[in-house]
């Protein structure tokens, strides 16, 4: 049977823009569409030329090599001709292939919002998309609340759908812009529309207010229509947009697409989808969803005895697709909840090789179970359990001792009456027999006893210069006075290696400071690269 090809249209550039806190540079969206087009949807819409100076700036020149490139903007207003609207001339003067036009397809909101007649508005889309058509750029429209305005006036909804494909529009986008109508609604409707656009013709831009943006669009796919428009991560306004980023991977590796449908994306653009999901998220500066679809460091993770034994029999057991089809890897993390499996597997990856009736391996697993009951929490801390897993079932040197710690934080009073907070941090340590000793100050006493324990480790001192904090998170496990408290650390070195090391304690900077020295006693031993020097013979 022949596949139907299904078009895939990133609006990330232009509906991601309008999410909360997001504001593209220039030169942010141009590496936006480079990823975009390198990674092979059919169209990358780049945003709205004429609103702000940024998007025509970025309308100049072509951002794209292979994807359409797409500007966005409204159909031409009431009373005005095609000729004498700004907004209409810098859609077409713009460097793009195509134009999409938000239209009006709800009389609710030709009434309200744009104050004009039906027909006028029916008059806006046939002139706009005929214009866009004359300059010699592919057209097509977003039927703004088009779910919405089907249920209050199917026949004027129609009546836009129509309008638009009569006038030439290559695509006639259908828009939960609301995001609120349910799936089974859009399929039903989907097919009311086949009446009167063909489905090679129709497409679906889905919101996320009811989280189900992935779903109403296939839905739609399978109701007919043949265009799909997302956003990377599911970036959007509100709520958000359909997600291509578990969107794609299921149209590719689910059978009940796959067999019907093809996109323009290769199975080895596939395999990079989590890298261009996280590097998106590098943009944007924020921390990637661990428990995304397809692309989050969860989404092939387990922590359950009973599961990771099974997937070490055979992945499939546990996993719906396997995660190198989408460049992710699977991950058998220790914890309460693990078995032999789980640890084995995580020592391996740490390149410590153990027997699964080695007893020393019931120690160990015994170990962190008591250890993550009084607070710890290993899954999050592979440094730390490397370090307690080496330390049991074979040799870490001891390459410094920590005689003491002490912290100060004092409040001071200037002779202006000004209040300076001050923080400071002694360290003894022990190396090679000789007690070494260092102050610091610090914005705080965490800081202070970090600069401190990092200031004077003797012959190990030039080995610890590239390491860096990078992260710092307290938690409370339980109230009250007698409260304990659990740190995470993740650290950094110069090679881009990072590694994440727990404390836990009654006291605060007593955590943080088990949370440093595994940190640093985690960099001396990776240095030396001890893996395979201290598995378990
Ligand atoms: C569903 C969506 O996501 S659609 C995309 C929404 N995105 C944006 O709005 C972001 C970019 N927008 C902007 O920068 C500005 O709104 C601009 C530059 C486009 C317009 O700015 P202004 O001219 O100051 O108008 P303003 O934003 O106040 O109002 C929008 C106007 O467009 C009109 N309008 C809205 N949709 C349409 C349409 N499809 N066709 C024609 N006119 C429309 C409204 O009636 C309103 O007209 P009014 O000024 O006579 O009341
Ligand atoms: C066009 C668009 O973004 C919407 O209707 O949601």
């Amino acid at each position: 049977m022949k596949k139907e090809r299904i078009y895939l249209y990133d609006t990330t550039l232009r509906d991601g823009q309008q999410t909360p806190g997001i504001d593209f540079s220039i030169e942010d969206k141009k590496t936006i569409a480079a990823m975009l087009d390198e990674f092979g949807v059919d169209y990358v819409e780049g945003g709205y030329p004429g609103a702000n100076p940024t998007d025509t700036a970025f309308f100049k020149r072509r951002q794209t090599a292979r994807a359409k490139f797409v500007a966005f903007g409204m159909t031409k207003r009431a009373g005005v001709s095609a000729s004498n609207d700004p907004g209409l001339s810098a859609l077409l003067q713009s460097a793009s292939d195509a134009v999409c036009f938000v239209a009006k397809s709800w009389d609710y909101h030709v009434r309200v919002a744009l104050g004009c007649t039906n027909e006028e508005n029916l008059e806006g889309i046939t002139t706009s998309v005929t214009a866009a058509r004359m300059a010699g750029k592919e057209a097509m429209v977003d039927c703004e609340h088009f779910f919405d305005g089907y249920k209050a006036n199917p026949e004027y909804a129609l009546a836009c759908a129509a309008a638009a494909y009569e006038a030439g529009a290559r695509w006639v986008v259908l828009c939960d812009t609301n995001g609120g109508t349910q799936a089974g609604e859009v399929a039903e409707i989907v097919h009311a529309v086949r009446n009167v656009v063909p489905g090679e013709r129709l497409g679906i831009h889905a919101h996320n207010d009811t989280g189900q943006a992935v779903a109403v669009s296939l839905a739609a796919i399978d109701a007919g229509v043949r265009q799909v428009q997302g956003t990377l991560n599911g970036l959007g306004e509100r709520c958000g947009n359909a997600d291509l980023i578990a969107l794609i991977p299921t149209l590719m590796l689910k059978p009940y697409w796959a067999d019907r449908f093809e996109t323009g994306i290769g199975s080895h653009a596939l395999a990079g989808i989590t890298r261009l999901s996280h590097t998106f998220d590098d943009v944007l500066n924020r921390a990637p969803n661990e428990q995304a679809p397809y692309a989050g460091a969860s989404a092939f993770a387990t922590k359950a005895g009973i599961h990771a034994s099974a997937l070490l029999k055979d992945p499939a057991t546990y996993e719906h697709v396997p995660p190198e089809a989408v460049g992710n890897r699977r991950r058998l993390m220790v914890s309460d909840q693990g078995g032999k499996s789980n640890f084995i597997a995580e020592l391996e990856r740490c390149g410590v090789k153990v027997a699964k009736d080695d007893p020393r391996l019931d120690t160990l697993i015994a170990l962190v179970k008591e250890r993550e009951a009084a607070g710890y929490a290993y899954e999050s801390a592979d440094a730390s359990f490397e370090l307690l897993a080496r330390g049991l079932l074979g040799a870490i040197p001891l390459f410094f001792n920590v005689l003491s710690f002490r912290c100060l934080v004092e409040r001071r009073y200037d002779s202006n009456g000004l209040i300076k907070t001050v923080s400071e941090a002694i360290v003894k340590v022990e190396i090679d027999g000789e007690m070494r000793m260092s102050v610091a100050e610090g914005h705080g006493p965490v800081n202070a006893l970090d600069i401190a324990l990092r200031k004077d480790l003797g012959r190990y001192q030039s080995e610890i210069e590239d390491l860096e904090l990078v992260d710092f998170k307290v938690r409370i496990l339980n109230g009250g006075t007698e409260a304990i408290t659990r740190v995470l650390i993740e650290s950094q070195d110069g090679t881009g290696a990072r590694w994440r090391t727990v404390g836990v304690s009654d006291n605060i900077i007593d955590a943080s400071f088990q949370a440093l020295m595994d940190s640093v006693v985690y960099k001396l031993m990776k240095n030396r690269e001890m893996a395979g020097l201290v598995a378990a013979e």
